[in-house]
C-alpha cells in the first residue's frame, strides 16, 4: 500500500507546507525515518495485517527480532476503523511490553518515526507511554505503550478497557504472570464480544503460536460472561466518588455482585454463550541486518574473566562505531564486570578508544537506565553490561557486538514450603535468540556467545512460564480486584499446580484481603491498589491505623526493601571489619527493618554530601538513591489512597532515627507482623529458630544484623534458600505479639 493512502494526516500536512519539512525538526526526522522503515521485513506485510483484523478479532503475529513488530504494528493499525473513536471506545491501541525500559525507548522512537512530540510534551502528542509511577501521555495520545502491570491496573478502573480500540500484547513469550493474566482477561473480552469490539494482537520472535491460537480459539462449549458488552463500559467510579487514577475501582463492591452485573468477567450470571473467534496467523520472516553467532570450543571456567576477555578482544580489533551489550546473571555480577572492565581500561595504551561501562538492571533509577540510549562520547564505545531487562524489545543505537553469557538469575518460589530461592539458570534457547537479535539492528553484528555450540543445542526451547515458579497471591489478588469470582476457573494459558493457587488463596485470607467465603475484603480491595506485594502492602496498610501511626518509617522501610544490595560486601576480612565499625551507629538491636530505617533517615537527614555519607557508612550510593525514588513515590501513592489520614505528621520526616525508634519500635514490628505473621519463628531449646507456620528450621542470615543473636521470636520479609534455608531482613519480635496476631 502506498504511504500516502495509508498516513492520510501526514500528507495533509505535507501538502499544506511542500517545501517546508526541513524546517521542522519532527518532521524531518519522520521523513528520514520513513525510509528506513520501508526496508523493515514488515514493511511488506501491512495489507495482510489489514485484512486479518478485518476478519478477525484476534491475529497471532510472529516473527524474528528486529523484523519490525513492536515500533510498525501500531503504527500500520492507526489508520484503521477499529482504531477509530466511537461509542463505548476510545479507539486507543495499548502495547504492552514485559519491563519498562522497552515501554519508554518504544514510546520515544515510535513518536520519532511519527513526527510527534513525546507524551506530555505537547497536548497534540499522538504516543505516550504508562510505567510503574511514571504515566507520560496526553490528551491527544493515540499509541500508548505500557507495561503489562499498567495495563492490568487499568482494567481494575475499567474492566472493558473501553479506552482502546486494539491492544497488542508484545513480546509474549516471556511468560510473565502478568501476560498470562493480561491474555486471560484478554480473551475473555473478545469472546465476551466486547461493545464496540476489541482487537487483539499478540506478538513475539518465537511465540508459541499453537498453544496461543488454541488458547483463543477454543470453545469447548464453554460460556463467556458479558464485559460491557449489550450495555455500558463499567463505570469508572471509586467507593467515594472521587476521580482518582490510582484508587478508581469498577463500581463493583464484591465479585459477587459484580458477577452478577454486566461487568463480570469470569462469573456464571448473565453470561452469554459466544461464538468462537477464530485467530489469524502471520508470519515475518527476515531480518534487517545480518548476525554472525560465535561460540566457546570449550566451556569457560570463569565467568567473568571469559566475558572480559571477549571486550577487550572486541574493543582492541574491531573498529568504531560499534557499542558491546553483555548480559549477564544479575547485578552482583554487573558489578564486579565493571570493577574488571574498568580497571583494565586504564592500561589501555592512548591509541586505543575510551571505553564507557554502563550497568543495567531493573532496580537501576530510570534516569540512569536510560543513559545507555545515550550515543558515547567521540573516539569512546560504549559497554552495557545488561541483565535480562535488555533481552527484548529493546535497540540500544549504536550496540554491533552481544556478549552472552547464557545464564540468568531467576526467583524460584517453593509453595509448601513458602519460600523463595534465587537461582542463577541457564537460559532458554528463546532467549538466547533474543540477546542475539539485539545485534544486527542498524548494521550487521556479531554474537559472542560465552558457551558451546553444544550447550546451546542442549538448552531448553522456552523458558518455563513465570506462573509455574512463582507465589501467586499477587497474581490472585489481582484476579480477585478485577471481579473473577473464581480465580481457580480462570482462562490460563498454563494453569497453575492447584496447590499453588489453594496456597496463594489461603494467604490472601491470612492477610484479611479475602473473606472466608472468598470474597474479596474492603482491606483485599485497598492491598490491590498498592503497587506492592500483598504481604508489605499489608504491613503499609496496617501501619496507617490510628493505634499504629507509624506510616512514614514503614514507607521508608518498604523503600529500603525494594532495592537489592544496599549494603556494600566487601570481600576481604578486613573490609568487612572496616564496613561493621562505618555501621555501628545505624545498627538497631531490634533487627534489620530498624536498621534500615535509619539508614534511609540518616541518608535522608544528611544536608551536604549524600554520596560522601553513603561512602562512609559503606552503604551503595546508587542504591539508595533508588530507595529514594521508591520512597517518594510510595508517599505519593498513600496520599492519593488517603492514608495519611490518621497519620501524626509531626512524626515525618524530622524525626530523626533514634527518637524514632524509641517512640515507634512496636509499632513498626507489630505492623511487620501483619503482613508477615507467617515468617514467623520462636527460638528452641537447641538454639536454632523453627517457623510458627509449617514447623521448619530457619538460620538468620549471615548478612543480618541479628545473626548470632538468640532472642524469643523474629519477623523476617525474606525467605530464601540458598545453601539452606534462610530468615533474611530479620527484626525481634514478642512472642505474645505473634500469638496476638496468629491467634
Ligand atoms: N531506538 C531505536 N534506535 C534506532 N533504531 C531503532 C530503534 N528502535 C527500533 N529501531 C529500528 O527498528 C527496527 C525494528 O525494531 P522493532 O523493535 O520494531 O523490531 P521487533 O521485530 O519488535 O524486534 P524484537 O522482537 O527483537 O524487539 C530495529 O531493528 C532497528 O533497526
Amino acid at each position: 500500500m502506498a504511504v500516502s493512502q495509508q498516513y492520510p494526516n501526514m500528507n495533509h500536512k505535507r501538502k499544506r507546507q511542500p517545501d517546508k519539512p526541513a524546517q521542522n525538526p519532527l518532521q524531518a526526522k519522520r521523513i528520514k525515518l520513513l525510509e528506513t522503515r520501508k526496508h523493515l521485513p514488515i514493511w511488506p506485510k501491512q495489507s495482510a495485517i489489514h485484512t486479518a483484523l478485518a476478519h478477525h478479532d484476534v491475529l497471532i503475529l510472529s516473527g524474528e527480532t528486529g523484523s519490525g513488530k513492536s515500533t510498525q504494528i501500531p503504527q500500520f493499525l492507526l489508520d484503521q476503523p477499529y482504531c477509530k473513536p466511537r461509542k463505548g471506545c476510545a479507539g486507543k491501541i495499548a502495547v504492552t511490553q514485559p519491563r519498562r525500559v522497552a515501554a519508554i525507548s518504544l514510546a520515544r522512537r515510535v513518536a520519532e518515526e511519527m513526527g510527534s512530540p513525546l507524551g506530555s510534551a505537547s497536548p497534540g502528542s499522538r504516543v505516550g507511554y504508562s510505567v510503574r509511577f511514571d504515566e507520560n501521555t496526553s490528551p491527544g495520545t493515540r499509541i500508548k505503550y505500557l507495561t503489562e502491570g499498567m495495563l492490568l491496573q487499568e482494567i481494575l478502573r475499567d474492566g472493558a478497557l473501553g479506552e482502546y480500540g486494539c491492544v497488542v500484547v508484545d513480546e509474549v513469550h516471556e511468560r510473565s504472570v502478568n501476560v498470562d493474566l493480561l491474555l486471560g482477561f484478554l480473551r475473555g473480552l473478545v469472546r465476551g464480544k466486547r461493545k464496540g469490539g476489541l482487537k487483539v494482537v499478540v506478538m513475539s520472535a518465537t511465540a508459541e503460536v499453537e498453544a496461543l491460537a488454541k488458547f483463543f480459539d477454543e470453545s469447548a462449549g464453554e460460556t463467556e460472561a458479558m464485559i460491557g458488552g449489550e450495555g455500558e463500559v463499567p463505570q469508572v467510579t471509586d467507593e467515594s466518588g472521587r476521580d482518582d487514577d490510582e484508587v478508581s475501582w469498577n463500581g463493583f463492591e464484591d465479585p459477587d455482585e459484580a458477577s452478577q452485573g454486566t461487568g463480570a468477567i469470569n462469573g456464571t450470571h448473565n453470561a452469554v454463550a459466544s461464538s468462537p473467534t477464530q485467530s489469524a496467523r502471520i508470519y515475518v520472516e527476515g531480518r534487517q541486518y545480518p548476525v554472525t553467532t560465535k561460540y566457546l570450543d570449550t566451556p569457560a571456567d570463569e565467568l567473568e574473566e571469559a566475558a572480559l576477555q571477549r571486550i577487550f578482544a572486541l574493543h582492541t580489533k574491531e573498529p568504531l562505531p560499534g557499542d558491546i551489550l553483555v548480559f549477564l546473571p544479575g547485578q552482583d555480577r554487573i558489578h564486579s564486570l565493571q570493577t574488571l572492565v574498568e580497571e583494565f581500561a586504564q592500561s589501555l595504551p592512548p591509541d586505543i578508544p575510551k571505553l564507557q561501562v554502563l550497568p543495567l538492571f531493573a532496580a537501576l533509577p530510570q534516569n540512569q537506565q536510560q543513559r545507555i540510549f545515550q550515543p558515547a562520547p567521540p573516539r569512546t564505545r560504549k559497554v552495557i553490561l545488561s541483565t535480562n531487562i535488555a533481552e527484548t524489545s529493546v535497540t540500544v543505537p549504536g550496540v554491533r557486538f552481544v556478549v552472552d553469557t547464557g545464564l540468568v538469575k531467576i526467583k524460584q518460589f517453593r509453595t509448601r514450603l513458602g519460600l523463595e530461592s534465587l537461582l542463577v539458570k541457564p537460559i532458554s534457547r528463546s532467549s538466547a535468540d533474543q540477546r542475539q537479535g539485539r545485534a544486527g539492528r542498524e548494521a550487521p553484528g556479531q554474537c559472542h556467545r560465552l558457551y558451546t555450540k553444544s550447550a546451546y543445542d542442549a538448552l531448553e526451547s522456552h523458558s518455563a512460564p513465570e506462573i509455574l515458579r512463582c507465589d501467586l497471591a499477587s497474581a490472585l489478588l489481582t484476579l480477585k480486584a478485577r471481579g473473577i469470582a473464581d480465580p481457580l476457573n480462570f482462562s490460563f494459558l498454563t494453569p497453575p499446580p492447584l496447590s499453588a493457587l489453594q496456597k496463594a488463596l489461603l494467604h490472601l485470607l491470612h492477610l484479611s484481603a479475602l473473606s472466608t467465603t472468598g470474597s474479596l475484603t474492603p482491606t483485599g480491595r485497598q492491598l490491590s491498589r498498592l503497587p506492592l506485594t500483598p504481604a508489605l502492602a499489608r504491613v503499609v496498610l496496617e501501619a496507617a491505623k490510628p493505634s499504629l501511626n507509624c506510616l512514614h518509617p514503614i514507607i521508608d522501610i518498604v523503600a529500603a526493601l525494594s532495592v537489592e544490595n544496599l549494603w556494600l560486601n566487601p570481600d576481604t576480612e578486613e573490609g568487612r571489619e572496616r564496613a561493621a565499625e562505618a555501621r555501628q551507629a545505624l545498627m538497631s538491636r531490634e533487627g534489620d527493618h530498624l536498621t534500615l530505617l535509619a539508614a534511609v533517615r540518616g541518608y535522608v537527614a544528611e544536608a551536604s554530601d549524600r554520596r560522601r555519607w553513603a561512602e562512609a557508612h559503606m552503604i551503595s550510593h546508587r542504591a539508595m538513591q533508588s530507595v529514594m525514588d521508591v520512597r517518594k513515590q510510595l508517599l505519593a501513592q498513600c496520599q492519593r489512597a488517603d492514608l495519611f489520614r490518621h497519620q501524626d505528621t509531626v512524626a515525618a520526616e524530622t524525626t530523626s532515627s533514634t527518637t524514632m525508634e524509641l517512640s515507634q519500635t512496636e509499632p513498626i514490628l507489630r505492623s511487620l507482623l501483619a503482613g508477615f505473621a507467617a515468617h514467623t519463628a520462636r527460638l528452641c531449646p537447641d538454639g536454632s529458630y523453627k517457623t510458627f507456620v509449617g514447623n521448619q528450621t530457619v538460620g538468620i542470615h549471615p548478612g543480618s544484623v541479628l545473626q548470632g543473636r538468640k532472642v524469643e521470636g523474629i519477623v523476617f520479609s525474606e525467605f530464601v534458600y540458598t545453601t539452606r534455608a534462610w530468615a533474611r531482613n530479620v527484626s525481634v519480635v514478642r512472642l505474645g505479639w505473634v500469638g496476638e496476631v496468629l491467634g
